[in-house]
């Protein structure tokens, strides 16, 4: 081959690959130009999705959508699109600002709402709830939207609650005293621990702002309580009064049946006796009347044989006789033995209630009645011993605040601590009760008159410096404490008022204190 032939055959290879290439490129623009339709399709999406938040970004977003027309556009818009990126960059900050103004402001009426002292326990605890929750940052407008939403809910609660405080408002005053009597009621009676919930709402409900609705309600749910108790009580006697009825029945049946047995056999033996006496009878004329020996001897002998096997019969019927005693005796001793274990366990049960009435349920002190059991007791010891003898009432201060500010189920546990603090604190001589609510009751004998206060200081001290912390908040719970020692020829009620006018003096003095008078 020459050299033109050579060179027009690489011209004819360039040529097709020059062609391969523009197919090639042509195709790459097609694509590039379907790409960029998709991705100016998503950016027109997206702009419009921004719009409204800023005048000059929506102006300049709808210059760049009208560039935005073809790839070669874009070069003419990189000026723009940088621009747009620093509104947007800007835009983000200010909207982060106004979220967190936005969760303050939420917060702010959130503890608004908290402030109404009439609202329901379980609305303030989902406040609280919702309150904690505002404490966490919000990302976006969407974070906002559901609390707005929810916070609009408490809103209609409250407003709605309103309503009904201004029908409130018509409460005659008997109902008032009518819900105060079904309080202390209720601070005086004993409920299973089952029962303590309702009771507490119940209580939270009396001690709030009511209906006469809400005040029916409560008296309706106190009673159904007893009545629940009473039919359990019921129950456990009348368990032992049918087992006791069934022991009776057969114990008389067996009586009877010994009765009957022992008439049988009466009249059997004096049958026998009978014919005894009767073969006596004729042995003895046999002798009178015979002078013939061998006749009578024959005679005799007749009759001893017949004597023999009446007296034979008498003895069976004797061993008879014995043998069913001691078989009624041996199941009278069986029912009555069943019946003293039934006797046991029902003595265990009214010691169970025994030790249930005389114990508070939800502090596990002593209660009122087992109170006044011990004041009578160390009342009478101190008149045998000539000791000394002190009465104290201790009470919580603001207690009120602590069950509405944390609910009435933290109350319940703070009651709980304190009292096993003011037990833990005395010694075992000494001794504490709950006399109801927050008030407890402390008789502390052989106490001289240098060693109470420090000895009610002391208990003061210890209740102060318990570490509670309610939702993340350290509290700090005070007691006030009256104290007055029992008197020569001094009732120990009468004590009991001195120690209670004490407390209030306490009280009065700005609480968290012990006021003694001897
Ligand atoms: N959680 C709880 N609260 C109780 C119980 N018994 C009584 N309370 C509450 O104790 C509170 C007593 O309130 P107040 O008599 O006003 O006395 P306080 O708030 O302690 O104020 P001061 O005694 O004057 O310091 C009321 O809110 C009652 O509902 C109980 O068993 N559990």
């Amino acid at each position: 081959m020459n050299d033109s032939a050579t060179a027009t055959v690489a011209l004819s290879a360039l040529k097709e690959q020059l062609q391969t290439s523009k197919r090639e490129l042509d195709q790459l623009t097609l694509d590039r130009n379907d790409k960029f339709k998709i991705l100016q399709s998503f950016i027109f999406s997206l702009s419009i999705a921004c719009k409204g938040h800023n005048p000059e970004l929506d102006n300049k977003l709808a210059k760049f959508r009208r560039q935005f027309d073809d790839y070669e556009s874009l070069k003419n818009s990189i000026a723009d699109v940088v621009d747009i990126e620093r509104l947007l960059k800007n835009q983000y900050h200010q909207i982060t600002i106004s979220l967190d103004n936005s969760r303050t402001s939420l917060t702010n009426i959130t503890n608004q709402l908290l402030r109404v002292t009439s609202l329901p326990e379980v609305v303030k605890k989902e406040l609280s709830y919702f309150k904690q929750d505002l404490n966490k940052p919000f990302h976006t407008v969407w974070d906002y939207v559901p609390k707005l939403e929810k916070l609009s809910l408490f809103y209609e609660q409250v407003i709605e609650l309103q309503f009904n405080i201004d029908s409130k408002l018509d409460l005659t005053p008997k109902y008032q005293l009518l819900a105060k009597e079904l309080l202390r009621l209720i601070s005086e009676l004993e409920f299973r621990n089952e029962q303590r919930d309702k009771v507490s709402t119940i209580q939270a409900v009396l001690n709030g702002e009511f209906t006469a609705d809400d005040l029916l309600s409560a008296y309706n749910a106190i009673i159904s309580l007893l009545v629940e108790n009473l039919v359990r009580e019921k129950n456990s006697a009348q368990e032992f009064l049918s087992a006791l009825n069934e022991t009776l029945t057969v114990v008389s049946d067996l009586t009877f049946t010994m009765q009957n047995n022992d008439a049988k056999n009466q009249l059997s033996k004096g049958k026998l006796d009978k014919k005894i006496q009767g073969y006596v009878g004729e042995v003895e004329s046999a002798i009178r009347d015979t002078n013939d020996l061998d006749f009578l001897k024959l005679q005799v002998r007749g009759q001893l044989d017949q004597l023999k096997t009446a007296l034979a019969h008498k003895s069976e019927i004797e061993q008879k006789e014995k043998m069913q005693l001691q078989h009624s005796f041996q199941n009278m001793r069986n029912e009555i033995g069943g019946l003293s274990s039934e006797l046991e366990v029902y003595k265990d049960k009214l010691h169970e209630l025994q030790k249930l009435n005389q114990t508070d349920q939800l502090t596990q002190l002593p209660n009122r009645a087992a109170l006044e059991d011990r004041m009578s007791l160390e009342y009478q010891k101190l008149k045998r011993k000539n000791g000394n003898l002190w009465v104290a009432v201790a009470d919580i201060d603001y207690f009120k605040s602590i069950n509405d500010k944390f609910g009435h189920s933290t109350g319940d546990k703070a009651l709980q601590v304190i009292a096993q603090v003011m037990k833990n604190a005395l010694r075992d001589t000494e001794f504490v009760a709950r006399y109801g609510g927050e008030e407890f009751v402390l008789l502390l004998p052989n106490v001289s008159d240098n060693d109470i206060s420090p000895l009610l200081e002391r208990v003061r001290e210890k209740i102060k410096s318990i570490p509670f912390k309610f939702k993340d908040q350290r509290i700090t719970v005070t007691v006030s404490i009256g104290a007055a020692k029992v008197h020569f020829q001094e009732k120990i009620e009468e004590t009991f008022d001195r120690a209670d006018a004490a407390l209030y003096r306490a009280k009065d003095e700005s609480r968290d204190r012990v006021i003694i008078i001897s």
